[in-house]
């Protein structure tokens, strides 16, 4: 993602000096956040922060920005974040570093929910880039039950993401597990989801269906290219 483009990013959104920003996790939001922090230096604009993740309240600290949560400020101006794979419709898997939930949490509260990603999350249909599955945060003692009810109603294979410098599984900020769902073909997503959350014991899913507003995304040239939602 190139500074040109995310600083319209910036003017788009930040066009007053007051505003709330929920900050994305992962690799990419990094990039978003140091510009941000230029910015908020430079221009003095009011910005508070409310985070999506461990990471992200990290990152905030580390750069000086104002940290907020939802308690303070329910209701947000934008939301930023990454994605690990964007389809046509702007439907997103997400939670490939296992921060799905309040990521989740956090975008519904944003009247913008703006996602910043390179050019390999870009897909026509979810499963073309993004290999390792849909991401499923469950309660831990109910994560075989949903597993088997996952593979049964919708196919495919559903593994426990296992910790890789720790022995067990993955644990995540809410301290619960995630499952990777590896699924056969292309489905109504918004249908999957509702279905996939209705299973006692789920927590939230890496599924984000018309939430979605507007997708840079940073090309190999180092251009950008953005998407619209085609259907909302
Ligand atoms: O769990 C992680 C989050 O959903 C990230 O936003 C997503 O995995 C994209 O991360 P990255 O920008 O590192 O590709």
């Amino acid at each position: 993602m190139c500074d040109p483009q995310i600083d319209l990013f910036f003017f788009f959104f930040f066009f007053g000096n007051s505003h709330v920003l929920g900050v994305g996790s992962g690799s990419t939001v990094v990039y978003a956040v140091e510009r941000l922090a230029q910015r908020v230096r430079q221009e003095k604009l009011n910005i508070v922060c409310v985070p999506t993740s461990f990471q992200a309240r990290q990152l905030i600290l580390k750069h000086s920005l104002t940290l907020s949560d939802l308690d303070r400020h329910p209701e947000l101006d934008v939301a930023i974040d990454g994605a690990d794979e964007v389809d046509a419709m702007l439907t997103l898997i997400k939670g490939g570093g296992g921060c799905l939930t309040q990521e989740k949490i956090v975008a519904g509260c944003a009247k913008h929910f703006i996602v910043i990603a390179d050019y390999r999350k870009d897909s026509k249909s979810l499963g073309q880039q993004w290999k390792k599955g849909v991401p499923i945060e469950v309660i831990p003692m109910a994560y075989v039950p949903i597993s088997r009810s996952i593979m049964q109603r919708f196919g495919g294979e559903v593994s426990l993401r296992m910790a890789v410098s720790k022995a067990g599984p993955v644990v995540t900020d809410n301290s619960n597990f995630i499952l990777d769902w590896k699924f056969e073909q292309a489905q109504n997503w918004k249908e999957v989801n509702f279905a996939i959350k209705m299973i006692p014991g789920v927590v939230e899913t890496g599924l984000f269906v018309g939430m979605a507003e507007k997708v840079y995304f940073g090309m190999e040239d180092g251009t950008v290219k953005t998407r619209d939602p085609l259907i909302i």
